[in-house]
């Protein structure tokens, strides 16, 4: 009997370029949704974009709330469903990096409201996905999380935000290659359902960027809209297999460690992409192509090194070899990697 079954969570509205933060109201209105609007950001998106939200919303006439979070945490995102309850909100916008956007649909998904995501900058393909990722305890994985009705990501704003937020998108894209590798393993190796759909849109996204590394440069807002439009593809892909898998292996478990490790360290998608490089060579050897994930990663200017992330030799170390627990989820380091293997992996692919 055939009883495969799937539920495909994608926003409805995918609204990017130049200036298109001014057309919020027109993508919201479609959504036919109701009631007081929550704009949820942090300090400096708020500044950058939150309060012209807020403004939009208000020359509209509807009544808009806001509420600007100082930090990813648990208490964030309670702060956010109690100020929503409070004043009855109809819907929320999360608008800022990924933090903010994860606070907001993780509050979105508790309050059982709509959420729309409104990226102020170009560094984590968050931005669709229906995942969210808030440190609670040792777990700093993404969880379930509700899925946005729309994304209003301006590329204006975008190239303006600091360009290491947008290397760190592309790192997070880049990064998509030893993902899905992981995921096909794990589905070899623990037939773990793997989908072709999302893996391919996953790998294609990364070779998309790859292949447009040369336009992407500090101070054009092509390389944003190129950038962002990466980010949404991952994030469809990950809305596909309803798991963030075909964004997230190995690389991800190790940048998941460091944060664990260093809370207040590099970007997640900096630190992704050197795990990347090092998770490649785990799967393809010495002659194998992480000196490809190396060298896009240094072409569009994100960090290769440990040095480069701001990171000593033995945390990257200690990260490598205990990336394993982090989740239950099968990866080329399988049940862990020795310390010895870990230094020869950081050593040969020059990350310490
Ligand atoms: N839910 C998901 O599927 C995914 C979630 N993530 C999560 O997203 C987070 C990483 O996101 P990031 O954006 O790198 O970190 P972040 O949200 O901490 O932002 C980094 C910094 O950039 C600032 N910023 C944002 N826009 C700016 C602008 N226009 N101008 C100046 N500063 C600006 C923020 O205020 C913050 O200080 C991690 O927690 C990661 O786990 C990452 C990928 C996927
Ligand atoms: O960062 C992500 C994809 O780029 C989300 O992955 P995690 O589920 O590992 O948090
Ligand atoms: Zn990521």
């Amino acid at each position: 009997m055939f009883e495969k079954r799937t539920w495909i969570r994608l926003p409805r509205n995918v609204v990017v370029g130049h200036g298109v933060l001014s057309r919020t109201i027109g993508a919201v209105s479609e959504l036919h949704l109701t009631g007081r609007p929550l704009v949820v950001s942090s300090p400096t998106p708020h500044d950058v974009a939150g309060k012209r939200v807020v403004e939009q919303f208000e020359d509209e006439g509807y009544d808009p709330s806001e509420i600007v979070i100082e930090e990813a945490s648990f208490d964030a995102v309670q702060q956010v469903i109690d100020h929503a309850s409070e004043i009855d909100a109809g819907f929320l916008l999360g608008v800022g990096g990924g933090k903010a956007i994860d606070i907001t649909k993780m509050a979105a998904d508790d309050l059982g409201l709509g959420f729309v995501s409104v990226p102020t900058a170009a560094s984590h393909d968050g931005i669709v996905s229906g995942r969210g990722s808030v440190p609670e305890g040792d777990t700093r994985h993404s969880v379930a999380a509700e899925p946005p009705l729309a994304v209003i990501a301006d590329t204006e704003v975008l190239a303006e935000a600091p360009w290491r937020l947008t290397t760190a998108g592309c790192a997070d894209i880049i990064s998509n290659y030893t993902a899905v590798r992981d995921w096909q393993l794990a589905h070899r190796l623990k037939n773990v359902h793997y989908s072709e759909y999302a893996g391919a849109l996953s790998q294609m996204t990364a070779e998309m960027l790859v292949e447009s590394a040369d336009s992407i440069k500090q101070g054009l807002e092509e390389s944003s809209w190129i950038v962002v439009k990466a980010l949404v593809s991952s994030g469809v892909a990950m809305s596909i297999a309803d798991s963030s898998r075909p964004a997230s292996g190995a690389e991800h478990l190790f940048s998941h460690q460091l944060d664990r490790l260093v809370p207040d360290g590099a970007l997640h998608g900096h630190q992704v992409g050197v795990g990347s490089i090092m998770t490649e060579y785990l799967h393809s050897g010495q002659k194998g192509k992480w000196k490809d994930a190396r060298d896009a990663l240094a072409a569009i200017g994100a960090p290769t090194t440990a040095d480069e992330l701001g990171i000593d030799d033995e945390t990257v170390i200690e990260a490598l070899t205990t990336a394993h627990q982090i989740r239950d989820r099968y990866t080329v380091l399988g049940d862990g990697m020795s310390e010895e293997a870990a230094i020869e992996a950081a050593t040969v692919t020059g990350v310490i």
